[in-house]
């Protein structure tokens, strides 16, 4: 297992000053001229003349079209999502995956008029969605890479469905960001950032916001267990375990551990609802409570899992849970917290952007850079806070840190 190790922050006035601090100074001396090349730039890049010349030699060419079409990007982005979300609701890729079909079967199948359904069709081969095939007398449409990728994880199309909730939300970013939006759809969805530490209410659609993050749980589990080895941890407790799905892959990994699952009431009665129909039903413990004031589970824990939870919270109620946390632990005890994190290879538009403004629309939490959260264990009361490199930091990146073995008192 390859680790960074994130340092305790320590405050800038502590800091060395001066030739003490060889990196900051060079950085210091380079400052001057890295700004200035910034300011050239976008002298350059805001001058329309210089983008017609570049977009004409041979050389420049290439950087002046994929700058424009970053920028198309972002702008199009919405009308590319309501592409995505079209297909998904009359279910064109399921229908393609199971091979190249006509534009009249598409239009049967989807109950559009053959215009309509062509032109879907093209919208979305611009998007590497559909694959257009004209080699024969008929045209053919089939899956193309990224809609391959989509019908294979089924999480993706739950995503899709969900954003007609998230973009009604996010139709005035302005009132959001300001905090005078109306009450949103997604703290109705996610009742518990309403009432923090608190009880979903009785009619909140608990289920639904389960099975969203079911959806998705098998591809973040599959990444979680592939870069962390929890095989050495004989009692496991997964917080805010959702429906199960978490520690039933542990599960199949890991035949020896004693594994526990905490979440809210509501959600509590789902998980050993289904977990009790596995083959894991005697290995998997399901506790209902509050995580924040609810007693854990008896007996203390090698490994404490937090997926997809901290985001969730705010910096003093993510604290209260890490210290929570490590109050439950065996000496050497670890916890970890797995989650989109910002600031991690390419997850900035995942992290910043996406979780960024779910998180505001959601109503509390925001996403955290690793050396973040690593600086909450610490408060927490938890030491050498490592990141754990993960394939794909798209899905989620990994945070673990530990107690020390022995005597250590916490005060
Ligand atoms: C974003 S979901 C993540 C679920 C699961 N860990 C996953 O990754 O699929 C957050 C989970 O935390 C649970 N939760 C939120 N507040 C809680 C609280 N105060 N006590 C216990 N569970 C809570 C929710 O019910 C939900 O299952």
């Amino acid at each position: 297992m390859s680790t960074t190790e994130i340092e305790p922050a320590s405050p800038a006035s502590k800091r060395p000053s001066g030739w003490a601090d060889p990196i900051r100074e060079i950085r210091r001396f380079f400052r001057p001229s890295r700004e200035g090349w910034k300011s050239f730039r976008n002298r350059k890049l805001a001058d329309r003349a210089f983008h017609r010349s570049s977009a004409k030699f041979w050389l420049t060419r290439p950087f002046a079209r994929r700058s424009s079409r970053r920028l198309f990007d972002l702008v199009a982005g919405f009308v590319y999502s309501q592409v995505l979300a079209a297909a998904v609701e009359l279910n064109v890729f399921q229908h393609l995956s199971r091979g190249p079909r006509a534009l009249a079967d598409i239009a049967a199948a989807t109950g559009l008029k053959p215009e309509a359904a062509e032109r879907l069709l093209r919208a979305l081969a611009a998007l590497d969605l559909v694959e257009i095939d004209d080699s024969e007398d008929e045209i053919a449409y089939g899956l193309g890479p990224l809609g391959a990728a989509l019908v294979a994880n089924p999480g993706i199309e739950a995503m899709i469905r969900h954003h007609r909730d998230v973009y009604q939300d996010l139709s005035d970013p302005v009132a959001l960001l300001k905090g005078t939006a109306a009450p949103t759809r997604l703290s109705k969805l996610w009742p518990y950032a309403a009432a923090p530490g608190g009880t979903p209410p009785e009619d909140a659609d608990v289920a639904a916001y389960t099975d969203l993050m079911a959806a998705s749980q098998d591809f973040v589990a599959e990444e979680v267990l592939g870069s962390y080895d929890v095989s050495w941890a004989r009692r496991i407790l997964d917080l805010g375990g959702g429906d199960g799905r978490f520690l039933r892959k542990v599960a199949e990994h890991h035949p020896e551990a004693e594994l526990h699952l905490m979440d809210l009431p509501a959600v509590a009665e789902i998980a050993a609802k289904r977990i009790r129909d596995t083959r894991f039903g005697r290995r998997i413990h399901v506790h209902s409570g509050d995580f924040f004031n609810d007693p854990y589970p008896e007996g203390r824990f090698d490994l404490i899992t937090l997926v997809r939870i901290l985001h969730d919270h705010d910096d003093a109620e993510a604290v209260k849970l890490l210290t929570r946390a490590r109050e439950s632990l065996e000496p050497g005890g670890v916890v970890m917290v797995a989650e989109p994190m910002a600031g991690v290879g390419d997850s900035a538009p995942v992290a910043d952007v996406y979780f960024g403004f779910y998180l505001l629309a959601m109503g509390r939490g925001r996403p955290r850079t690793p050396d973040e959260i690593g600086r909450l264990m610490n408060a927490a009361g938890l030491t050498r806070a490592r990141e754990v490199p993960t394939a794909l930091p798209l899905a989620t990146s990994i945070v673990v840190a530990e107690i020390p073995r022995r005597n250590v008192i916490f005060t």
